[in-house]
């Protein structure tokens, strides 16, 4: 597709983008790169709703903490210290812009349930007819029952873009894309895939050291949302400056077909 039509796009943010290469906090850099490319969207005239992860990476540093724990209760009790953290950065960051952040966290059991999940589109449809606010979703990992957690981000940013009928989900991630081989990233990322079956080999189990997801999880998610008519991309959070080429049909990616 090459179009700059309206579309309705889904930007994922892993954690892996929202964090510093070298230490596990946030990365005010990256987060305002980002902040600029969904202002960019916007003025273009696309309809934006982000997930983000990094509440428990934001919730490191005010605890005193280096590393990221792996008993569920420290990670509650971080994602809740860190989410408020996360959406302060984003409001500041999205005033220089005349923007305002819409907070929405949500749990897998909400997106399950027929009239929750009915209630969180029309919340979403009714704040996106505000063109100045950015909907910003995020699991509710503090209320989250372990056994029904997402857990990852790609898989919420599938649900929520099938909920909205989104044109485009994009998770935006450490990788340029899926690559063929993750030992020659000079080969550049496979450009477009029409079955995700034909190409779920490639991803490897290793992923970033604060990410919960993984490329597999990506690949999962990207193919619940094409079988529900929602065509994916998976493109470098690092170099965000190029999301309206990506947008536009163009740029270094992956671009996940929907079967028609
Ligand atoms: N075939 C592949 N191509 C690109 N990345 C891959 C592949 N297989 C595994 N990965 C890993 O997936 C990671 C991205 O997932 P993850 O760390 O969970 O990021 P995020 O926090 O953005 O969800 C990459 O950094 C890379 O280590
Ligand atoms: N909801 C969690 C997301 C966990 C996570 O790391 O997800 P991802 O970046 O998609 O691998 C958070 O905000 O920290």
């Amino acid at each position: 597709m090459s179009t700059t039509a309206p579309q309705r796009i889904v930007l994922k943010f892993g954690t892996g983008i929202l964090t510093k290469l070298n230490a596990p906090e946030p990365d005010p850099v990256q987060l305002r790169k980002l902040v600029e490319a969904v202002a960019l969207l916007k003025r273009a005239g696309h309809s934006v709703v982000v997930v983000s992860s990094g509440a428990v990476a934001s919730g490191l540093k005010p605890l005193d903490l280096t590393e990221r724990p792996t008993d569920m209760t420290t990670l509650q009790a971080l994602a809740a210290v860190g989410q408020t953290h996360l959406m302060h950065a984003y409001e500041n960051l999205l005033r220089d812009y005349d923007l305002h952040v819409a907070q929405l966290l949500v749990t897998h059991e909400d997106l399950e349930n027929y009239d929750r999940a009915r209630r969180v589109k029309t919340t979403l449809e009714r704040l996106l007819e505000f063109p100045q606010v950015v909907p910003v979703i995020n699991e509710n990992d503090s209320v989250a029952i372990e056994e029904l957690r997402f857990g990852d981000n790609d898989k919420l940013s599938s649900r929520v873009a099938r909920l909205w009928s989104a044109d485009l989900l994009i998770l935006l991630t450490s990788a340029p894309g899926l690559l063929r081989d993750m030992s020659k990233p000079e080969e550049g990322p496979i450009p477009v895939v029409d079955d995700v079956d034909v190409v779920i080999h490639h991803a490897q189990e290793e992923k970033t050291k604060l990410g919960t997801g993984g490329m597999i999880s990506k690949l999962r998610a990207v193919q619940d949302a094409v079988n529900g008519g929602v065509q994916c991309i998976i493109a470098s959070g690092r170099h965000a400056e190029q999301l309206p080429e990506v947008v536009a049909g163009g740029g270094v990616c992956t671009r996940f077909l929907v079967k028609r």
